[in-house]
């Protein structure tokens, strides 16, 4: 619930930058000059150490995300993945006994700055989770807009109608829902769920988009849907995914970071690099037993 209230609450970027990045058939017209849109981000981690009250989770971790490239944190279970992704968009900081240092960097920006609002780091790194969490009883239609409706931005109904299409054509869900906007978003499969999560998170037009194990609950046909979705969205929004599935870092990413917690210690990244390199000839030997099964 608390993933489900973050996830929407974020504040909307203005109706232009909205339409300015959904081209796949013309916008509503606006009164409004027309608008670039917006260079694809990179994300830069420097130094970054977690802690849950004086337990430390992670030990200066930097790692750079690169614009318009799929990145995958790999790594067993426990050694900080979670913890570092939800650094990235400042959703640790909701955990009362939370704290960390270092810095992340949105082109340049360091997103913990003081003068930089929390909800301008929300409304650029958008977040999917684990377990898909539309508004059950909320339609279809009315899930992919929560986000406009609880900041208030205002949009019109060819706006609205125009924002529904676009994000559920790129999560890949508008040709299986199209005739039925009006459903129930919890009438919709696992994987279609999961799918109109990420609609919701794209009309708020992240830069950057984080999933965390997004596929763990689907099975293989939802999986690879999703998976496809990934691979095109990745020409509009940098995309950092959390995964255990092995041959999921190796299908969809371009580069992968292995993260390790040794016995009593703090979460570190082990390597990081090319994901075929790292799969195919990887430099440290705990990297290769690892993405190789021998443990985790
Ligand atoms: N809310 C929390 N309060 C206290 N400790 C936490 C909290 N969340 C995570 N931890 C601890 O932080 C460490 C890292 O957890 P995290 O979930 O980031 O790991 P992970 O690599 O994502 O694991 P998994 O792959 O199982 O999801 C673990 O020791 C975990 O118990």
């Amino acid at each position: 619930m608390t993933d489900q209230l973050t996830d929407v609450t974020r504040v909307l970027p203005s109706p232009r930058s909205l339409f300015a990045r959904l081209p796949r058939r013309s916008a509503p017209a606006l009164d409004l000059p027309p608008a670039e849109p917006e260079p694809l981000a990179s994300l830069e981690a420097r130094d970054i150490s977690a802690w849950f009250g004086d337990h430390q989770v992670l030990d200066r971790v930097s790692l750079t995300m690169p614009a318009g490239v799929i990145t995958s944190l790999i790594g067993p279970s426990g050694c900080g993945k979670s913890t570092f992704l939800r650094i990235l968009n400042r959703m640790h900081e909701l955990v009362p006994s939370a704290s960390l240092a270092g810095e992340v960097l949105i082109d340049g920006q360091d997103i913990y700055n003081a003068d930089r609002k929390l909800v301008e780091a929300r409304k650029s790194i958008g977040m999917v989770f684990q377990k898909p969490n539309p508004f059950p009883a909320m339609s279809i239609y009315d899930n992919v807009l929560a986000g406009l409706k609880l900041t208030g931005t205002h949009a019109d109904r060819d706006q609205r109608d125009f924002l529904v299409e676009s994000c559920l054509t790129k999560a890949g869900l508008w040709k299986e829902v199209k005739d039925r906007l009006r459903a129930p978003g919890g009438g919709l499969s696992g994987g279609q769920q999961q799918r109109l999560c990420i609609a919701r998170s794209l009309a708020v037009t992240p830069r950057v988009l984080l999933m965390d194990e997004p596929c763990s609950a689907l099975d293989p046909t939802s999986t690879r849907v999703i998976e496809e979705t990934m691979l095109e969205l990745v020409n509009d929004v940098t995309i950092v995914i959390v995964t255990h599935n092995m041959q999921q870092a190796q299908r969809v990413s371009t580069q992968c970071a292995f993260f390790l917690a040794a016995q009593g210690t703090p979460g570190a990244i082990v390597e990081h690099g090319d994901t075929e390199a790292m799969f195919s000839e990887p430099i440290d030997a705990r990297t290769f037993d690892y993405v190789n099964g021998r443990f985790g």
